[in-house]
């Protein structure tokens, strides 16, 4: 018989932390919904979801976190575990893993937002199907998951290709840009609180022949030409509350022109399909941490999720 695995996992954003346990088969048993405020709060909250889950279920086989960053993932390093210096106040070097493990007893994981939510679109979206992808969000900032070989990527720490510098966009040469640390990079020029720092207004109120998104669409497909030549995915996964539909054809038609037609295997490149956006759902990410902790307990990827079980359906399980 198959032992039975109970799962825990966090989706731990800048504005919310979507917490859950689930089974073997990925189905919740229970979830929870905690806003992010101060880490005590936050992180009290989340731990106090954690016991009782404990009370109901019993001790978790393995537990995951998909946490906002820069973070710190390399396993010797002193720092191992927190998130490092993040513009969000209040929560820089947090310690995430010490303060789980004072309430978790089982093995813990630790991935960036973006490789879960890789995770999540590989089993339930636009990643089915596929061994190596990229998966970008462009909203409050731009974060670039990378899904290679089927297994979400990370060196000596998580890369950061959102803040990747690019050539100015015809047109764009006067907006200093608003990264913290770089100022003009992609991240400093393109996220949506770029946007409504270059023009005045959100991004949500710009018309669609506004030239905004002519200057979007040129940094986004420079990103997307970068990794090309660096990853050479099968897919570019786009979404973030800044890349509206009308975006993906104006990335395409940049992209195409920025590879210039160099190599037969990128002329070949259907557009259409390369420039995706997300399917798995506004939970990819929580998806994603559970299955990283399904991986930690059992060295496996439950690809089995895919099949038994929906995004919506899952959903409808939950006892929160
Ligand atoms: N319809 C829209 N058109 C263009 N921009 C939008 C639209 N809706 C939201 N945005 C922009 O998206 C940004 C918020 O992004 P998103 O909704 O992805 O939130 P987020 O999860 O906080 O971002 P992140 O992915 O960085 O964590 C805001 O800057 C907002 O102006
Ligand atoms: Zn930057």
């Amino acid at each position: 018989m198959t032992e039975p695995l109970l799962l825990g996992g966090i989706e731990a954003g800048g504005t919310k932390f979507l917490c859950a346990i689930a089974d073997r088969d990925g189905a919740l048993l229970m979830q929870t919904r905690i806003p992010t405020t101060t880490p005590a709060e936050t992180l009290g909250a989340a731990s106090a979801f954690f016991s009782d889950a404990a009370e109901k279920h019993g001790a978790l086989s393995a537990f995951s976190i998909g946490s906002f960053g820069p973070l710190s993932l390399n396993t010797v390093a002193a720092d191992y575990g927190c998130i490092t210096s993040t513009p969000k106040a209040g929560w820089q070097n947090v310690d995430l893993l010490t303060h789980f493990r004072r309430t978790i007893s089982g093995p813990i994981a630790l991935d960036t937002d973006v490789n879960c939510a890789a995770v999540g679109e590989r089993l339930f979206g636009s990643g089915q199907g596929l061994d190596t992808f990229c998966y970008v969000t462009v909203g409050t900032g731009i974060g670039v998951g990378l899904l290679i070989n089927g297994a979400p990527h990370g060196g000596a720490n998580h890369p950061e290709a959102g803040h990747i510098k690019l050539p100015r966009a015809p047109g764009d040469d006067r907006f200093a840009g608003i990264c913290p640390y770089h100022g003009d990079c992609l991240e400093g020029l393109a996220c949506g609180p770029a946007m409504q720092a270059r023009w005045g207004v959100p991004a949500e109120t710009l018309s669609s022949d506004h030239p905004a998104w002519a200057i979007e669409a040129d940094y986004l497909a420079g990103l997307c030409a970068t990794l090309t030549y660096t990853v050479r995915p099968d897919r570019i996964i786009i979404g973030g509350g800044v890349m509206q539909p009308q975006m993906y054809g104006r990335v395409r038609r940049a992209l195409t022109e920025k590879l210039a037609g160099y190599d037969a295997s990128m002329r070949a490149i259907d557009m259409d399909d390369y420039v995706a956006a997300p399917t798995a759902g506004s939970s990819a990410g929580l998806t994603g941490a559970l299955a990283l902790a399904y991986r930690t307990a059992t060295r496996q990827w439950p690809m089995h999720w895919a099949i038994t079980d929906t995004n919506s359906s899952r959903a409808e399980t939950v006892n929160a």
